[in-house]
């Protein structure tokens, strides 16, 4: 229950919704006081009533996952092509899951219409199911590969995500490997995330708190579930995965969350308004100096 004294702190900070623009609240300010706060399709007044919520966690809600998609896009795009110019390298930690593919067809299109170039992005994707290797339909592998990187110009070396066939006994130094990999690379500058029902970021399940790294974990069953159709039925689905950790999330120097529908509202409510728990990881992102969650209006509608 890490944090749950933290997360109570119920005090308004003024500020103002409108469009896009948000209201500045200095970082440091609002980790403690800053409100939820809206842009896009909610309202200045309903805004204004639920900063008196108190929360640390930045929202912006749009009209359609579309929307939020292509702003996240152009943000992505511009963080890029300026350390394009500057010579430097991205560091993008990637999600997969049906929620990120606007945001991905996205990236593609101003690849192949606008000529935005990722010749310097690194990627490190959050995880993979255990026992799925590269070639299987289901595998993030595959869905990466499927969805963005073979329509754009990362080169293959850039690419990372955890294995699904390490032996057993290989796993931790696996795991090991990866965090290490990311620090030398100079840690993830934006990391992309969906949520899961379970209050999942990468694969981290009830139970994961935020002292948590790269390891191999065993999936929820409403997890499983939902994973289920896709696998065919849910004897398919694996029982284990390999995932960051919260805290390897927490490393990120920027965090954006997108969540999509009514069926994710509830558990979007638990993470943006309910206490910092160990219970939904998402939760912890109430804690990260420079996290917002991109929302739809259903999405939305509970908060
Ligand atoms: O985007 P979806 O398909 O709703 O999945 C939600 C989450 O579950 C996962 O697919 C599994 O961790 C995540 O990648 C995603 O963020």
């Amino acid at each position: 229950m890490i944090g749950v004294e933290s997360s109570r702190v119920m005090r308004a900070a003024p500020r103002k919704a409108v469009g896009r623009v948000e209201a500045s609240v200095p970082w440091d300010f609002s980790r403690k006081y800053a409100a939820v706060h809206h842009s896009g399709t909610i309202s200045v007044e309903n805004a204004r009533k639920r900063s008196k919520i108190g929360r640390v966690m930045k929202v912006e809600t749009f009209e359609t996952p579309q929307d939020a998609a292509k702003a996240l896009a152009g943000e992505v795009a511009e963080l890029i092509r300026t350390r394009a110019a500057e010579g430097k390298n991205v560091v993008l930690g990637l999600a997969t899951g049906a929620t990120p593919l606007p945001f991905y067809a996205e990236l593609v299109r101003m690849h192949k219409e606008e000529g935005l170039s990722f010749a310097n992005v690194i990627s490190f994707n959050l995880d993979e199911y255990s026992g799925l290797d590269r070639d299987h339909p289901e595998s993030y592998w595959y869905f990466m590969h499927t969805n963005l990187f073979n329509h754009i110009d990362i080169k293959p070396e850039n690419i990372n995500l955890p294995s699904g066939t390490v032996k057993d006994d290989e796993i931790a130094a696996h795991c090991a490997a990866y965090e290490q990999k990311i620090k030398d690379c100079g840690g993830i500058d934006l990391q992309i995330l969906g949520i899961g029902r379970t209050g999942h970021i990468g694969f981290n399940e009830p139970g994961s708190d935020d002292t948590t790294v790269t390891r191999q974990v065993h999936l929820d069953e409403l997890t499983r579930s939902d994973a289920a159709p896709a696998f065919g039925g849910i004897e398919n689905v694996p029982t284990t995965a390999i995932t960051m950790g919260v805290a390897t999330i927490m490393g990120a120097r920027e965090v954006a969350l997108m969540a999509w529908g009514e069926k994710k509202a509830s558990i979007v409510k638990k993470a943006v308004q309910g206490p910092v728990t160990v219970d939904v990881a998402a939760s912890y992102l109430q804690k990260h100096p420079n996290a917002k969650f991109l929302l739809d209006k259903g999405a939305a509608s509970l908060l």
